[in-house]
């Protein structure tokens, strides 16, 4: 592997007598599509909580693009990249699809380029704006209202939310939840082509998307991760059969 974008080195955490982060250590490449799944209460979300800073940890350290990152806090982590989708990003019922990711644009530019010249900016957000809702398959929906997306286009629009924040790293976590298969599957078709272009860390129970996306999978069992590689290593790997005996659509 080549540097990797984010390297995780013996990160741990407990509430109280639960440790619910045991010894993770992992390495997710500059421009893989890596997966993490487990059963339920297996960690995951608390993992990716750790990584964007929502989650103190007890013990570990986190690099993320050749820097310790360990005891920065969230926004400080979200500036460098580090971009969360999903249960942060807050899509503005008034405005329409576009106004939606042009105002996360603008966002991110107040934040990042503060002496900007007013007078070019609004067309760059707006450019900006369009080009991320073609990545993601909205650019017809553009001038409609958020509230009028289906639940599946909310999340392709929380994506393209999250593209104009310039991520380096994109965290997804269970993108997929609630989702009917059709809407699944187009945004399997987002993450395929946004694949190789963003490093993703994917949490998510839809084990049919997560094995047709994934370059490589870890799975998260009590905190540990007990198996980690490629998604046919994965499937052939007893100690995850294991773990997820009786669970039919386990790919
Ligand atoms: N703030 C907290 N205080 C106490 N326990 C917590 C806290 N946050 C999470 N936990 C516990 O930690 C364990 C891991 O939770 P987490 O949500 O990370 O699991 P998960 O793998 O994402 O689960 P799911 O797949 O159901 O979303 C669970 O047992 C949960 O109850």
């Amino acid at each position: 592997m080549t540097a990797p974008i984010l390297s995780l080195r013996g990160l741990s955490k407990s509430y109280g007598a639960l440790k619910v982060t045991d010894d993770v250590t992992l390495d997710i490449g500059a421009s893989e599509l890596h997966a993490i799944i487990g059963p339920n209460g297996a960690g995951k979300t608390t993992l990716i909580g750790e990584i964007t800073g929502e989650v103190p940890l007890d013990v570990g350290q986190v690099t993320f693009a050749g820097e310790d990152i360990t005891r920065l806090p969230i926004h400080a982590r979200a500036l460098r990249g580090l971009t969360r989708s999903f249960q942060i990003t807050q899509i503005l019922p008034a405005f329409t699809v576009l106004e939606n990711v042009a105002t996360a644009a603008q966002a991110h530019d107040r934040s990042s380029f503060r002496f900007f010249r007013q007078v070019s900016r609004d067309a760059r957000l707006n450019d900006k704006a369009v080009a991320a809702l073609d990545q993601v398959g909205l650019r017809p929906k553009a001038e409609l209202p958020a509230t009028s997306l289906s639940h599946g286009e909310k999340r392709q629009l929380e994506i393209a939310m999250a593209l104009v924040s310039e991520p380096k790293l994109l965290l997804l976590d269970e993108p997929m939840a609630g989702m009917g298969r059709e809407e699944t599957e187009s945004l399997v078709a987002v993450l395929m082509a946004l694949k190789g272009r963003y490093p993703m860390v994917l949490v998510e129970h839809d084990m049919h998307a997560v094995f047709r996306l994934a370059d490589r999978i870890s799975v998260l069992v009590y905190g540990r991760v007990i198996a980690s590689g490629t998604p046919d290593e994965v499937r052939a790997d007893p100690a995850v059969r294991e773990a997820y005996l009786g669970e039919e659509d386990f790919a």
